[in-house]
């Protein structure tokens, strides 16, 4: 069977997330997501929408205590949350924050990628490719209002954005710190980090694994502005009407041209980055060391 849940509409992948959902209604999930969302705010669970129509955006907040860590379910409505806003004529642009103190996104839930089986792994992993994908190619303009920590998956996930305004406090790291848990950033991984930020900074960045505070972030260029931690809002606001200036058919263009090669190169090869992704996270030592770093996010606790 084949895993990839998409199917091809003229030259254009149309990924219908919930297809992988144990047990979808298709027909009835199908028809919500494609409703229209109106002034009043929409959302779920983990994934907060506040809809301002008269301005074309929405601010989307993740709110999955305590860390925003991804988890199937996290992933799952972030990606109808977006598709909802992606197939409303009325809306151009996406600000992407939390709503948990102090944490953009911890990353990859750990959970999802310990002591499971491999069916599992499979359609996590899958999850993680979907967002990406969603968010890479969006025609929206993405804005990132990064209003806490931001490693890893976190990071990922704002590199997927045009424009990343980082809150100015040194507990704000960002980084993709994957080799610091004993694992690999997977290539898509690596070519957004690259595709930002260069490839020798990319290649210390990541083999260190490197967590930048906001100064670093910023003299790197992995992100673009930093500003004090009450003005991130307000400034992703006025970078979102700047973007908003350009004409939307020019600039979507534009970023498909910059993008598309990325992205066409897991989308050809979703499957086997599946199963690479599953041989590896099976792996006895991959578990334990996952297993140790988590152990050790929970001692410094107590
Ligand atoms: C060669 C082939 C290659 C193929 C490819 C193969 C593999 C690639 C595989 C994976 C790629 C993964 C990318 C990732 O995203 S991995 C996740 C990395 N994330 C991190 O390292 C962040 C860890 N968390 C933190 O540093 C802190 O929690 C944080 C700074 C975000 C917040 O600190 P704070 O002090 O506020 O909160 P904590 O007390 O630390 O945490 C609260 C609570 O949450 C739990 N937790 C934290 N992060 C995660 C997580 N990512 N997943 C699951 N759970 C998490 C933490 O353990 C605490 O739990 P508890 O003690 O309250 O039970």
């Amino acid at each position: 069977m084949a895993l990839v849940a998409g199917m091809r509409v003229g030259s254009r992948v149309l990924f219908r997330p919930w297809a992988w959902l144990p047990g979808a209604a298709l027909g009835r999930k199908e028809s919500a997501a494609r409703g229209r969302v109106g002034a009043r705010g929409f959302g779920s669970q983990r994934v907060l929408v506040e809809p301002d129509p008269a301005a074309g955006i929405a601010v989307m907040k993740l709110k999955s205590p305590p860390v925003n860590s991804l988890s199937l379910e996290l992933l799952t409505e972030f990606v109808i949350s977006l598709e909802k806003l992606e197939n409303d004529k009325t809306f151009r642009g996406i600000i992407l924050t939390s709503d948990c103190p102090g944490v953009f996104s911890a990353g990859l839930d750990l959970m999802e990628m310990c002591g499971k089986n491999p069916a599992h792994y499979a359609e996590y992993w899958k999850a993680v490719q979907e967002l990406w994908l969603r968010l890479y190619l969006s025609n929206l303009v993405l804005i990132a209002a990064i209003n806490g920590a931001c490693p890893a998956g976190g990071c990922l996930i704002s590199l997927t954005c045009d424009y990343r305004v980082l809150a100015d406090n040194p507990k704000y790291v960002i980084g993709l710190n994957e080799t610091l848990l004993g694992i690999v950033a997977p290539f898509w991984f690596k070519d957004t980090l690259v595709n930002t930020i260069g490839h020798r900074t990319s290649e210390r960045a990541l083999q260190l694994g490197i967590l930048f505070p906001p100064a670093e972030a910023l003299q790197v260029g992995m992100v673009d502005k930093v500003v004090p931690e009450d003005q991130v809002q307000s400034t992703a606001l006025s970078v979102m009407a700047q973007w908003l200036s350009i004409p939307d058919h020019a600039r979507q263009l534009t970023k498909n041209m910059m993008r598309k090669a990325t992205a066409d190169r897991l989308v050809k090869q979703r499957d086997s980055d599946i199963q690479n992704f599953v041989g590896f996270i099976s792996r006895d030592s991959i578990q334990k060391s996952l297993q140790v770093y988590l152990g050790k996010l929970r001692q410094k606790k107590g």
